[in-house]
C-alpha cells in the first residue's frame, strides 16, 4: 500500500544480471551538449593525424619502388626523410591537437553531468539521502561520471582513427591488387572473432567486478571510520580479515576478468601481425607467374603487414565502454529516479496548524506509522513521545516531506503538503534534528546559513537565544573559528546549540525538533527550552522528546506504540490516566535519578516501597 519510496533499496545497479553495454554512450550523448562539436573536432583531427601516420610508409613503398628501379638519387633520398619528417611532425601536431579537444570535451561533459546529477538529487525527497550512505551518494556524483573521461577523452577518438586508417589503408590494397589484398585481409576476420569472445567472456563478469569494487570501498571506508570502535573493542583482527577479504574478492574478479580475457586477446595480437605470413608466400607465387611486380609485393609487406594493428584501438574503446556502462547504469537510474513532485506554487496559507489526516507509512513495505491523525496547533507545542522504535522521528519527518504519505494526508494551514511549493514549504518549515550537520565552515557562516543576507547582530542574537554566544565568545577566533568537517572540534552539545541558533535564525513559522537538545548540559538545556518556548509564540512547534522533562509544559502530549497514537493530552492529564505515558514518565524519572551502581528494578522497588 503505502511505501517510503527508496526505501531498503541497494545501490543502484548492483543488482543487474543483465549489463546495456552502451549505457556510457547514451550518457555521454544526453549531457555533451555543445561538446559533441568539440568531439567530433577532436575525431577529425584524429583522423588527420593517422592519415599524416600512413604518409611516411607511402613514401618509404615509393623509395623501395626507386631502389628496385635504380631510380633513388641522394636527392631522392633527402626529399622523403624531409615529407616523411614533415608528416611525422605534422602527424604529433594534429594528434595533440585532437587529445586536447577529446579531453576539453571529456571534462566538459563531466562536469555537466556532475552538475546534472547534483541538480537531480536537490529535487528527490529527502527520505532518499536518509536511506544512503554519503558515500553512495559522492561516488554518483564524482566518481562514477569521472569514468566517461576514458570513454570520451580517449576511446572515441582514438578508436574512430583507427577505424578511418583502416577502411583508408583497405580501400587503397584493394585498388592496387584485390589477390593480394585478400591474402592480407585473410586473419582479420580470424582476429576478430578470438577478440569478440574475448570480450563477451570478460564483460560477463563485469556486474561481479562492480560489486566487488563497491564492497571493497565500502568495506574500506567503514574500516577507517569505524578504527575508533575497532580499536576499543581490540577486533582490530576480525576487520581487517573483513576488509581484507573484501580486497582480495576484488582482485579475483579483476584476476578472473584479466584470465578470461588474455589468451585470446593474445592470440588477436598475434593474428593481425600474422598477415605477412600469407602476404609473402601469395605474393611470392604471383610475382613467379607475374600477376604481380616487385613493387606490388612491396607495397603490400609495407602496408599490409601491420595495417590491421589499429583495429586494437576499436576493441579497447568496446572494452571500456562495456566497463565503464555498469557504472553509467547507476548514474542513469539515479537521474531516471522521479523527482519529489513539487508544484512550485506559493499557496495562501490560513494558519500554520499542521494537520495529519489518516496518515499511514511504511518503508519498504514495513509499515510503521498507522493511521496517524492529530493536528500540531498555530502557537503551541505538540511534543511526540513513545518508545524507541514507535515512528515519533518518521512522523516528524513526514512533515518537511521526506517521503510522501500515500495513504492519508498531511495539511499544512488546510492545504495538503504536496501543493505546496517545495521552497515555499522550506520557507515554512525548520528542523532540527539529533544528528547535526555543520558545515566545514566558520560558526558565523553555520549559523547564517539559516537565512541568507543575515547580519552579524542577527546571527549574535539567534546563538544567544540557543545559549551559544558564552561558548562561541570564549574562542579564540570567535564566530570567525572555524569548526572543521561536520564541526568536529566542537563537543556534541555545541554542534545542537549551533543547529538550534541556525534554526531560530531561520525564524520558520513551523519549527520541528527531534531530540534536539539531548546531548546539552542541563543548564544550558533549560534555557534552551526557555528560548524555544518564547520561539513557540504565533508557532507550530513539533517535539520529538525522549527526555520527558523538556516536554513537559507541551500544550499537547501525543504518546506513539507501534505506530499508533495510544494517548493524548497534557502532562498533567496524562499522568492522571496511569496509562503509558504515566509509565514512561516514572521510568524517565527512575533513569534520572538513577546511577549507574544502582540497577533500575531496585531503584524502582525503593520507589513503591
Ligand atoms: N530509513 C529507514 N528505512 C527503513 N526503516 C526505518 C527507517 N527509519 C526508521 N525505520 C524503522 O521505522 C520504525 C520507526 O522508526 P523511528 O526512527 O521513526 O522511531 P522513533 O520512535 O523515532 O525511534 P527512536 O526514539 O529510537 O529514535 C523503526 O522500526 C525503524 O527501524
Amino acid at each position: 500500500m503505502m511505501s517510503a519510496g527508496a526505501g531498503n533499496e541497494n545501490c543502484p545497479g548492483t543488482n543487474e544480471t543483465k549489463i546495456d553495454y552502451f549505457a556510457s554512450l547514451h550518457l555521454l550523448w544526453h549531457h555533451a551538449g555543445g561538446n559533441r562539436f568539440t568531439i567530433a573536432i577532436s575525431v577529425v583531427l584524429a583522423i588527420v593525424a593517422a592519415g599524416l601516420e600512413l604518409v611516411p610508409l607511402w613514401l618509404l613503398w615509393h623509395l623501395v619502388v626507386d631502389v628496385i628501379e635504380a631510380k633513388a638519387t641522394f636527392s631522392v633520398f633527402l626529399s622523403t626523410a624531409g615529407f616523411a619528417a614533415f608528416a611525422v611532425l605534422a602527424g604529433y601536431a594534429a594528434q595533440g591537437a585532437s587529445v586536447a579537444k577529446a579531453h576539453i570535451a571529456a571534462f566538459g561533459i563531466i562536469h555537466r553531468l556532475r552538475l546534472a546529477v547534483a541538480t537531480h538529487l536537490v529535487g528527490l525527497p529527502l527520505g532518499w539521502f536518509s536511506d544512503r550512505s554519503l558515500g553512495e551518494a559522492k561516488t554518483l556524483v564524482i566518481d562514477e561520471p569521472e569514468r566517461l573521461e576514458v570513454v570520451a577523452a580517449h576511446g572515441i577518438p582514438e578508436a574512430s582513427s583507427a577505424l578511418a586508417t583502416w577502411v583508408v589503408v583497405s580501400v587503397w590494397l584493394f585498388a592496387v591488387d584485390w589477390r593480394m589484398s585478400l591474402a592480407t585481409v585473410l586473419l582479420t576476420p580470424v582476429a576478430f572473432l578470438m577478440i569478440v569472445i574475448a570480450t563477451m567472456r570478460s564483460s560477463r563478469k563485469l556486474v561481479a567486478f562492480q560489486t566487488a569494487n563497491r564492497r571493497m570501498n565500502a568495506s574500506v571506508l567503514e574500516y577507517v571510520a569505524g578504527m575508533p570502535v575497532v580499536k576499543i573493542f581490540n577486533r582490530s583482527g576480525e576487520t581487517v580479515a573483513g576488509a581484507s577479504t573484501a580486497v582480495r574478492d576484488y582482485v579475483d574478479i579483476e584476476l578472473d576478468i584479466a584470465r578470461s580475457y588474455v589468451p585470446l586477446g593474445g592470440a588477436f595480437s598475434a593474428l593481425v601481425l600474422a598477415n605477412v605470413t600469407i602476404i609473402l608466400p601469395v605474393g611470392l607465387l604471383l610475382l613467379q607467374s607475374g600477376e604481380i611486380d616487385t613493387a606490388t609485393l612491396a607495397f603490400f609487406v609495407i602496408l599490409g603487414a601491420g595495417y590491421s594493428l589499429p583495429l586494437t584501438k576499436l576493441f579497447h574503446l568496446f572494452q571500456n565502454i562495456a566497463h565503464v556502462s555498469v557504472a553509467s547504469k547507476s548514474v542513469e537510474e539515479v537521474l531516471g529516479t522521479s523527482a519529489q513532485p513539487d508544484t512550485g506554487r506559493d499557496v495562501t496559507l490560513e494558519n500554520r496548524d499542521m494537520t495529519f489526516e489518516n496518515v499511514s507509512f511504511a518503508y519498504g513495505g514495513r509499515t510503521v506509522l498507522h493511521d496517524l491523525s492529530f493536528t500540531a496547533l498555530t502557537g503551541t507545542v505538540t511534543a511526540l513521545v513513545g518508545p524507541s522504535g514507535s515512528g515519533k522521528s518518521t512522523a516528524a519527518s513526514l512533515v518537511a516531506r521526506f517521503h510522501d504519505v500515500a495513504l492519508g494526508r498531511i495539511t499544512l494551514g488546510g492545504v495538503d503538503l504536496r501543493e505546496i511549493g517545495r521552497d515555499q514549504l522550506m520557507r515554512e518549515i525548520s528542523f532540527v534534528f539529533q544528528d547535526v550537520f555543520l558545515f566545514d565552515d566558520t560558526i558565523a557562516a553555520n549559523i547564517g546559513f539559516g537565512k541568507a543576507g543575515a547580519g552579524n547582530e542577527d546571527i549574535e542574537a539567534a546563538a544567544r537565544a540557543a545559549q551559544a554566544h558564552d561558548f562561541i565568545t570564549a574562542m579564540p577566533q570567535g564566530y570567525q573559528t572555524r569548526i572543521g568537517a561536520s564541526g568536529i572540534t566542537l563537543s556534541g552539545g555545541e554542534r545542537q546549540r549551533i543547529a538550534i541558533a541556525r534554526a531560530i535564525l531561520k525564524d520558520a513559522p513551523v519549527l520541528v525538533l527531534d531530540e534536539a537538545t539531548a546531548f546539552c548540559d542541563p543548564d544550558s538545556e533549560a534555557a534552551i527550552q526557555q528560548a524555544l518556548s518564547t520561539l513557540a509564540e504565533g508557532r507550530t512547534l513539533i517535539v520529538v522528546a525522549h527526555r520527558l522533562h523538556t516536554i513537559a509544559a507541551a500544550d499537547r502530549i501525543l504518546v506513539l506504540s507501534e505506530g499508533r497514537i495510544v494517548e493524548e493530552g497534557d502532562h498533567r492529564m496524562l499522568l492522571q490516566r496511569q496509562g503509558h505515558y504515566a509509565r514512561l514518565w516514572e521510568d524517565w524519572q527512575a533513569v534520572r535519578s538513577n546511577t549507574l551502581r544502582t540497577p533500575l528494578k531496585d531503584k524502582r522497588m525503593e520507589h513503591t516501597s
